[in-house]
């Protein structure tokens, strides 16, 4: 649960929320983030875990359907070019120095586990990721605005591999606990989307 001490410490006008929803989603076939669990769409769960967290939040994606759910979206600066360009893109358009970035096919992620990345935000980490089950994750993330000058370099020489773009970062990992893997799973295909409304209904 977030309490009273831990919101106060939270400065939500220093954090921006950045949600990846492009790529090819050639494995599902449909744009993941409308797919829905509870008939709310995906990117909507990742919305509503950010929002306590957050002044604003940025949607990367190049499909204007997206512009329905009333936040501001940027396209990528490269079309087609992965997760380095799509966090690039957001980081270039965001306004603060923290930015909490999360893809939009992990429909059962909660603020409580977002919080832990802002509470232990340091001042030497430029990544700070969650570690899930001995798994990183750059996809639920905080990064400082300045990385989008790294990532940047990086796609101009055509590397877009994201986890050699975050080891060119200071990166520090947050351990989840084990009962909260079940937070960082996310969907590729329809068997894994079969796999999560189990998890989620057990
Ligand atoms: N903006 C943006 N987001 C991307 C891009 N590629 C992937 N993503 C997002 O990154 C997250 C993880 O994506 P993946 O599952 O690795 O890739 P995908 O292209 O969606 O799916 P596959 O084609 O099946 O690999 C999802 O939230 C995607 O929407 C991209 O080129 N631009």
């Amino acid at each position: 649960m977030l309490n009273y001490f831990s919101l106060k410490m939270i400065d939500k006008k220093n954090i921006t929320g950045i949600i990846l929803a492009g790529g090819k989603s050639s494995r599902m076939g449909t744009d993941k983030g409308f797919l829905t669990l509870n008939e709310k769409p995906f990117i909507q769960h990742s919305i509503d875990a950010l929002t306590p967290l957050v002044s604003e939040i940025i949607i990367v994606s190049d499909n204007p359907d997206y512009n329905v759910l009333g936040y501001e979206r940027v396209t990528d600066i490269i079309k087609d070019a992965g997760p380095v360009a799509g966090i690039c893109s957001g980081l270039e358009a965001s306004k603060t120095d923290y930015n909490l970035v999360l893809s939009c096919d992990i429909p059962l992620i909660k603020t409580e586990v977002l919080e832990k990345l802002i509470v232990n935000r340091d001042t030497d980490a430029d990544i700070i990721q969650i570690e899930s089950n001995g798994k990183t994750m750059p996809l639920i993330a905080l990064y400082k605005k300045q990385c989008h000058i790294v990532f940047n370099e990086l796609l101009k020489k055509d590397e877009r591999r994201l986890r050699v773009a975050v080891n060119q970062c200071r990166v520090k990992n947050i351990p989840l606990e084990s009962k909260d893997y079940n937070t960082t799973m996310n969907v590729n295909t329809k068997e894994e989307l079969k796999q999560l409304e189990h998890a989620h209904n057990h």
